[in-house]
């Protein structure tokens, strides 16, 4: 069987972009740095990194606001680095962009707001009217058309903000830390909104966050930057499951626990006698009932000292250290046989 043909819908090929340094005589200063990075035309990508790693400037490389110094930006087969002013306006048509500070006008009402980018595009009254409708229902805001935005709390914000990015039926949504102002409860509201709006109206989106709780959210793949560089790339899952990169690991160390600090290890050792170990679930293989089976049968006792669970993208991930007690001969035989079913390591002193 042949593999089916995924177009890429956003594809940077060795970009770079330098600006000048803050004097005359500076040098240059890499905000990216050689970027390769392909986004698929349906998925979520995201790009995470720490502050000052480059996102930002890669996506307003990605709608042009700003030329690159050399590399390549397709956009939908088109490059964005070679297009007049004109076609590039066309281009942001079909590009919408979702802020993290809203950028919507205050004082204007919900209408107002979502008309502006239709009236732009040139569509008529009655067009007008029937998207506005669709997109306040779509965002579940049909009851605020006529509130000021200035009324609106901000996870209300950011539903008008996202209604604005979709008016003029874009392919592509391009999503600038757009749940870093928000609490954790309207941040998981927005986020399955994001989700419906790929899910249902098959919207690919280009996100930029620095919370990995956002990755293991909705993202389908998943870029990890530093330096202006793509340090990581891959499939949201399998960066949780076997983080390659020291940064990489440290962003999935936010969401899944992985090891007590010293100073939480030294006080577990102190309240549980026996040997640490650590087991890493991962994926189809979680069997935590035969790992507890296999340590009965051998007569090992096991206490659950630190650890914890949680799912990522309907698959399942976590850390169990366990404190094992018994016959040493018995706890090495039971771990021989645990080693078939889940990864475990010693937990060092
Ligand atoms: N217009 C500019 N002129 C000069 N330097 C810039 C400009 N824009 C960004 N930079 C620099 O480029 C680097 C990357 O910035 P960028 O905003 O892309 O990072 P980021 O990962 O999005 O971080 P943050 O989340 O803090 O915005 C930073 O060192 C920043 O100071």
């Amino acid at each position: 069987m042949t593999e089916p043909l995924v177009e890429p819908l956003v594809e940077l090929r060795g970009v770079v972009k330098e600006f000048p340094g803050a004097r005359r005589g500076d040098p240059a200063h890499r905000a990216v740095d050689g970027v390769d990075l392909r986004v698929e035309s349906g998925e979520i990508f995201a790009i995470i990194g720490y502050s000052g790693a480059g996102k930002s400037t890669l996506v307003r490389l990605v709608n042009a606001l700003e030329p690159v110094t050399s590399g390549s930006v397709v956009v939908d087969g088109v490059d964005v680095t070679a297009l007049s002013e004109r076609s590039l306006r066309e281009l942001r048509l079909g590009i919408g962009m979702v802020f993290q500070q809203f950028n919507l006008m205050e004082s204007r009402t919900v209408w107002g707001n979502l008309a502006f980018p239709l009236v732009v595009a040139g569509r008529s009254r009655a067009e007008q009217q029937r998207r506005i409708s669709e997109l306040l229902h779509f965002v579940g805001l049909a009851d605020k058309a006529h509130a000021r935005v200035s009324e609106l709390s901000g996870g209300q914000k950011q539903r008008v903000g996202i209604a604005r990015a979709l008016a003029t039926e874009p392919r592509l949504l391009l999503a600038d830390e757009a749940t870093s102002a928000l609490d954790p409860d309207t941040t998981r509201d927005v986020l399955d909104l994001l989700a419906r709006v790929n899910r249902e109206l098959g919207i690919t989106i280009l996100l930029i966050t620095h919370e990995m709780d956002v990755v293991r959210r909705i993202a389908h793949r998943v870029a990890v930057m530093e330096d202006g560089r793509v340090v990581e790339q891959g499939r949201a899952v399998d960066l949780f499951a076997d983080p390659q990169h020291p940064v990489t690991r440290r962003f999935v160390g936010t969401v899944v626990d992985d090891l007590p600090a010293p100073d939480v290890l030294a006080a577990l050792r102190e309240r549980h006698p026996g040997r640490f170990v650590r087991l890493a679930l991962r994926q189809q293989q979680v069997r935590q009932s035969e790992v507890f089976a296999t340590l009965l049968r051998h007569q090992v006792g096991f206490e659950l000292v630190y650890g914890g669970i949680e799912e990522v993208q309907g698959t399942t991930f976590g850390n169990l250290t366990l404190a094992l007690t018994g016959d040493a001969g018995a706890i090495d035989r039971a771990l021989a046989e645990i080693g078939s079913l889940v990864e475990w390591t010693e937990v060092a002193r």
